[in-house]
């Protein structure tokens, strides 16, 4: 076939794409596409190049592997070349079959032939080193580069403590150990977390993270990072007697210090390899790092030597991928939910993409900062990362890709459940609704919260109760408990005639309250009980508490202005005094008193004198009680005093204050003044 102006035009952009990626992928560490979409590039490119072999080129990166050296670090030159490793397009059980075939035609091995024997690996996800061993000793360490040439990265690589500075036992005058450095899952996670914490940043996947860390010019920096190593090949080996096959060798290596996979089985023939395939399969996810596939490699190194090699990769051994972990996928949009504490989180509605083995449709993006980090607009292109068995995680954007159509996402400020106020507190990650008992979204949680022991102590309107109540519709605000009879909960399942009654009778009971109780069944954010019953005692009434604004609660003991703003924005919504109402109307009731005797501030400014043991407070304890409410404590009574607080065994200072007619408080009285008792 003759290549058309279209095919030639086609081909020279997939090599400049594939230069691109390969600058940001093998450089930079830093790649801005999948590799799933990397590949996908790349086999249409080695298509094309087979289709119209006028078309193939010596500098095609179908040619060749890695990418160049950083010329930072001094260039090595591998007597014995590091290659790829030849993957089969076919992930099926297919590919398997054309690996064993191709390697039985070129051993001209016929179809009686017993079964090749291979040893069958993990193909780690990290990047190839080779090792050098001198006598024992660590002498150098060289990335790939491009198989010809690698960087010497030896300052980085002795800080990494599973590579064994010395080896141990019947070691060769020489030997280069290859293998594979990556950074575990959890060391990955933790590090991105520590990089977020220090505004710097945050790695793709374990593959980059550690690669960037094996390339750093400071080992200081490389040190930080914490990787591990699995050797798997070798280099150079001198005069050393290696062992007859991949299988063999490798125990060598393990009596050598060095650590090996455990996870490797000699394979006969395709069945075992395809069986082998299954089982990692299997437990892919719960690996503690990733894994891009499985490896298989032909045992006997006579064997291999008699296969050889093609231009970038040897005949001898195939990689046989697992699904991506990365894929490529449209963010459709970012919407909102409203969670059961009504915590408000974005998540990522994606173009269904298959990942991880699972089909993705949407991701949780955490909160606000978490977009604005990561850098996403609604309508990008975005990589999306699931391994192991942790969540699908939108990794970020392909800003190449962007079309100019893209928007920012703005949080909404109002729920888009209830329609409630959204809150953020400024030190806070997390968006709320305000709504409470009231926003559909928490409905279940909040009224858990109103009939809870410590609130409106409704005995049997449990978990279970409330999911069925909620769910059938029968109860959408803590009114309808109150409208609730014998007939709807009848309907409900598994509700026997003596717990209907019993539960009725507790709402029954549950009518006449407290006030206190009442304030905190509402649920209020960042009202507690302790709060709630400082609101009842200071203000009396709830009318009073629902008209306090900011001001008059921050005089609340207690209250600070975090707290003052959660209860006045709460009372100032609509639909919250609405289902006060309803309550009330209910028969929600309880005894109302006139607001504190001493109204707070009392203390304000006013100057206070302590002598004497108190029952129940140390000094230091009634001068900080008295500072915290804006009084000032001083040593001697004078006219300026205004209380002289008075405890057992109290001298002179009594007496003072008796004679210049100055008040004198005992503790109680001092805890009332400042609304304590
Ligand atoms: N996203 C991008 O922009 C981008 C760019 C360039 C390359 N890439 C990715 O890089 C990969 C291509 O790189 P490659 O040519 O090195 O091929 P490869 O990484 O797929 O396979 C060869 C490598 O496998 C490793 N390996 C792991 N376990 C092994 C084992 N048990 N035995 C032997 N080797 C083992 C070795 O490091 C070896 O160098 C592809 O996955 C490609 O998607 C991505
Ligand atoms: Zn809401």
């Amino acid at each position: 076939m003759i290549a058309s102006p279209q095919a030639f035009e086609r081909a020279a952009q997939l090599r400049r794409e594939l230069e691109a990626h390969n600058y940001t992928y093998y450089v930079l560490d830093a790649p801005t596409i999948p590799d799933a979409e990397y590949d996908r590039l790349f086999r249409e490119l080695e298509a094309l190049e087979r289709d119209y072999p006028e078309l193939a080129a010596s500098h095609s990166p179908t040619q060749r592997v890695g990418g160049a050296p950083m010329p930072e670090l001094a260039a090595v030159r591998h007597a014995v070349p590091m290659l790829s490793i030849r993957t089969e397009t076919d992930t099926t059980t297919g590919g398997v079959i054309a690996f064993d075939t191709r390697v039985r035609n070129a051993l001209e091995l016929g179809p009686d032939a017993p079964a090749v024997e291979y040893l069958a690996e993990l193909k780690f996800d990290g990047l190839a080193i080779s090792l050098r061993y001198e006598n024992g000793v660590l002498v150098r360490a060289a990335t790939r580069g491009d198989g010809e040439n690698g960087e010497d990265v030896t300052h980085n690589v002795r800080t990494i403590r599973q590579i064994p500075l010395r080896l141990v036992g019947a070691v060769p005058a020489l030997i280069e150990v290859r293998g594979e450095i990556y950074m575990r899952r959890d060391a990955f996670d933790r590090l991105n977390v520590r990089q977020m914490a220090n505004g710097e940043k945050v790695f793709v996947n374990p593959r980059n993270a550690a690669a960037g860390a094996v390339r750093q010019l400071d080992p200081r920096i490389a040190a930080k990072r914490p990787l591990s190593f699995f050797a798997y090949g070798l280099g150079e080996t001198g005069d050393w007697t290696v062992p007859a096959t991949q299988g063999e060798m490798l125990e060598a290596l393990v009596a050598f210090g060095l650590p090996v996979c455990e996870h490797r089985v000699v394979a006969k023939g395709v069945e075992d390899l395809i069986a082998f395939h299954d089982r990692i399969a299997g437990m892919r996810d719960t690996l503690p790092y990733d894994i891009d596939g499985v490896v298989y490699k032909v045992n006997r190194f006579d064997l291999q030597r008699r296969l050889g090699f093609v231009t970038r990769e040897p005949r001898w051994a195939v990689a046989h991928k697992y699904p991506a972990q990365e894929e490529i996928t449209e963010l459709l949009d970012i919407e909102v939910q409203v969670g059961r504490t009504g915590a408000l989180t974005p998540v990522a509605r994606l173009r269904p993409v298959f990942v991880g083995g699972v089909t993705v449709t949407n991701a949780t993006l955490h909160n606000e900062e978490e977009i604005q980090r990561k850098g996403l607009l609604i309508g990008d292109q975005v990589i999306v990362r699931r391994a192991g068995d942790v969540i699908p995680e939108v990794v970020g954007p392909v800003v190449e890709r962007r079309s100019g159509s893209e928007r920012p996402f703005v949080m909404p400020p109002r729920c888009p459940v209830c329609a409630s106020h959204v809150e953020k507190a400024e030190d806070e990650a997390i968006a709320r609704c305000s709504g409470g008992l009231f926003c559909p979204a928490q409905r279940k949680q909040a009224l858990l919260h109103f009939a809870g022991r410590r609130a409106m102590d409704i005995e049997g309107l449990g978990d279970k109760l409330v999911e069925q109540l909620v769910d059938a519709g029968i109860v959408k605000t803590p009114a309808d408990v109150y409208k609730l009879g014998v007939l709807a909960l009848a309907n409900l399942q598994r509700m026997a005639d003596k717990s209907a009654a019993n539960l009725l009778a507790a709402i029954e009971k549950s009518r006449h309250t407290t006030l206190a109780r009442f304030i905190f069944a509402l649920g209020i954010r960042n009202v507690g009980e302790a709060t709630a019953r400082d609101l009842a005692r200071h203000f009396g009434s709830l009318d009073t508490v629902m008209e306090a604004d900011v001001d008059r609660l921050l005089h609340v003991p207690d209250v600070g202005p975090v707290v003052a703003q959660s209860i006045a924005g709460f009372f100032g919504e609509a639909h919250n005094r609405e289902v006060i109402e309803q309550l009330r109307a209910a028969g929600v009731s309880w005894e109302e008193g006139a607001p504190a005797l001493v109204p707070s501030g009392l203390a304000n400014g006013k100057t206070f004198v302590l002598t004497g043991t108190l029952p129940t407070m140390s000094r230091d304890e009634a001068k900080a009680l008295i500072e915290s409410h804006g009084g000032k404590v001083s040593g001697s009574v004078s006219k300026k005093t205004d209380f002289v607080v008075a405890g057992a065994e109290a001298g002179s200072k009594l007496a003072k204050a008796e004679e210049l007619g100055v008040a004198v408080l005992d503790e109680d009285g001092l805890l009332r003044l400042l609304e304590q008792a």
